[in-house]
């Protein structure tokens, strides 16, 4: 089924700043996706419109069959779960247990339910030990963590998260990494928006560029990346393994060291 249809939508902010033009989407059950692209690009704004924190200014956005134009966020964010870039932005409780069970206690579920989603929420993403510190008191990358289990405990179709490897080290990143693998398994629809391209050659294969407020491409992770106009057109910085391949005169596509090896014995013999 798909999850996510957005069909020629144009997006400008009240000062008259256009964010997204002409943008079309398409996202099945399932999928996890990536969205790159330079700051200012329009990939927060589209993410957002998922969501329905803000409305098409043109055009029609579809989560399954709910037009959002038509569905308040709190109603969409049964739907759709979105971890806000900056986790100040969306952490609003002294206590990290009462901040994660916030989402699913508005859903009406009762307290066992309740408890049962907070459990699960905290252990994937490895925060359990320290549900009642207070957030604020936490570094970034763990209040990070708390804002993914606030989205993950109200068990959501579709998780959409900006920037979660922001400031994350290696414990992190692999947390993520176990995070997207364990969505994938319950059959989840993920929405990842990075500037790190090494995670994204090791976790995805859909990729969505964007430019100035448009979709200049979206296709698997070797054409994206093999695509010197996408790449520069994204401004982003290659994962490090095609610039090495680039720099050494290897042909063809190359994004992880074991791609390299096999290019390299083949090129030897
Ligand atoms: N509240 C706002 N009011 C006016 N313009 C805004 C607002 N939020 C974003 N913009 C502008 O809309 C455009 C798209 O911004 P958006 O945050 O969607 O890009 P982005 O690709 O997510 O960037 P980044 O990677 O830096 O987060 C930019 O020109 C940005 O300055």
């Amino acid at each position: 089924m798909k999850q996510i249809r957005m069909e020629n939508v144009h997006f400008s902010y009240p000062d008259g700043t256009v964010a997204l033009r002409s943008f079309d989407l398409s996202i099945e059950e399932g999928e996890r996706v990536a969205m790159i692209g330079q700051n200012g690009a329009g990939k927060t704004t589209a993410v957002k419109l998922m969501n329905g924190l803000v409305k098409p200014t043109g055009g029609n956005v579809f989560i399954q069959d709910w037009n959002t134009k038509d569905y308040t966020t709190a109603t969409l964010s049964r739907k759709v779960g979105y971890v806000f870039q900056n986790p100040d932005d969306q952490i609003f409780h002294s206590e990290v247990q009462s901040e994660i069970a916030f989402g699913p206690r508005n859903l009406g579920w009762n307290d066992k339910e309740i408890q049962e989603h907070v459990r699960y929420a905290a252990n994937l993403t490895g925060i359990k030990e320290i549900m009642m510190e207070n957030p604020y008191d936490l570094p970034y990358s763990t209040r990070k963590f708390v804002t993914i289990a606030s989205v993950l405990a109200m068990n959501p179709d579709i998780i959409v998260m900006d920037e979660p490897t922001a400031g994350q080290d290696a414990v992190g990143l692999q947390q993520i990494g176990f995070i997207l693998d364990e969505l994938q398994n319950k059959g989840k629809t993920v929405i990842t928006i990075t500037h790190d391209m090494e995670f994204v050659v090791r976790h995805f294969n859909r990729v969505i560029a964007m430019a100035q407020g448009e979709k200049i491409a979206d296709g698997d992770i070797q054409s994206i990346f093999s695509d010197a106009i996408i790449m520069e057109r994204s401004r982003l910085k290659p994962p490090f393994y095609a610039s090495l391949a680039k720099d050494l005169g290897v042909e063809g596509s190359v994004l992880t060291k074991e791609e390299l090896w096999k290019h390299l014995r083949i090129e030897s013999r």
